[in-house]
């Protein structure tokens, strides 16, 4: 079996020295596309700024692409971590190509993802519609080939097309060899997505397997948001 590009272990992480995660042990393969569930509040947001380096470990590691110190976020991104936070990760007074020519990767290689983007050039970001927003952030992400992509709830507020679209791009970068970490509300979709998946539970992992398990567990993982 592969290595894990990503990996937490006995990771506890929190605000003000109180954790809000403890003790999560979880790990994503190169080609595998891994879903964190569980209810508002369960620690999902946290885990991932935990393993993307934006706020610091209260206890346990994170192995980053074969490193267990994997440094500050800006490190990370640099060493193959895309990562797409809940607040739309685009510059809204720059162009679609100006935010693209920002990007770690060839502007060519982000409209390859997203090709409606290409009509939509010399328009500022802040006037693209919300899921055409998601495009461009994700797509000057995917340009540069990460190695590990975390999302938090990239579907939040789009429609369904978009969100189907969106979830497409993610698979495909798995199966070109990323290892994808999503964090989605809607666990049906997050499900249908994913290989595995973690559900959280007031910040520890009640539940995991692949995601066809979870499927046939589904009243088991509901009791979980409760
Ligand atoms: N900046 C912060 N300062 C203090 N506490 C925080 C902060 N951010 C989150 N928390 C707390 O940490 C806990 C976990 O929150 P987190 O945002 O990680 O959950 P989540 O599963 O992502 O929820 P949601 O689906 O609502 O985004 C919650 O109790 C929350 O109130």
């Amino acid at each position: 079996m592969t290595e894990a590009a990503l990996q937490a272990i006995g990771m506890s992480a929190g605000y003000h020295g109180v954790p809000a995660v403890s003790d999560i042990d979880l790990e994503v393969r190169s080609g595998e596309v891994v879903a964190l569930l569980g209810a508002n509040g369960a620690g999902k947001t946290t885990s991932i700024r935990a393993m993307a380096g934006q706020i610091g470990l209260l206890g346990g590691s994170v192995r980053m692409n074969g490193s267990d110190r994997p440094g500050p976020l800006f490190k990370r991104i640099r060493g193959g971590l895309g990562l797409l936070t809940e607040s739309r990760c685009v510059f809204m007074g720059l162009t679609v190509r100006e935010n693209l020519r920002l990007g770690r990767g060839p502007v060519d290689d982000a409209l390859a993802h997203f090709p409606e983007l290409d009509r939509r050039m010399d328009v500022r970001a802040g006037l693209l519609s919300g899921g055409e927003q998601q495009m461009l952030a994700l797509a000057r992400i995917l340009a540069a080939r990460p190695k590990v992509l975390m999302a938090d709830e990239l579907s939040l507020g789009l429609a369904p097309l978009i969100v189907r679209r969106l979830l497409d791009a993610l698979t495909a970068a798995a199966a070109d060899g990323a290892a994808v970490l999503i964090v989605e509300q809607q666990t049906r979709l997050a499900l249908e997505t994913a290989h595995r998946g973690y559900v959280l539970r007031r910040g520890k992992v009640a539940l995991s397997g692949p995601t066809a398990e979870l499927r046939a567990q589904s009243a088991t993982v509901a009791d979980l948001y409760l």
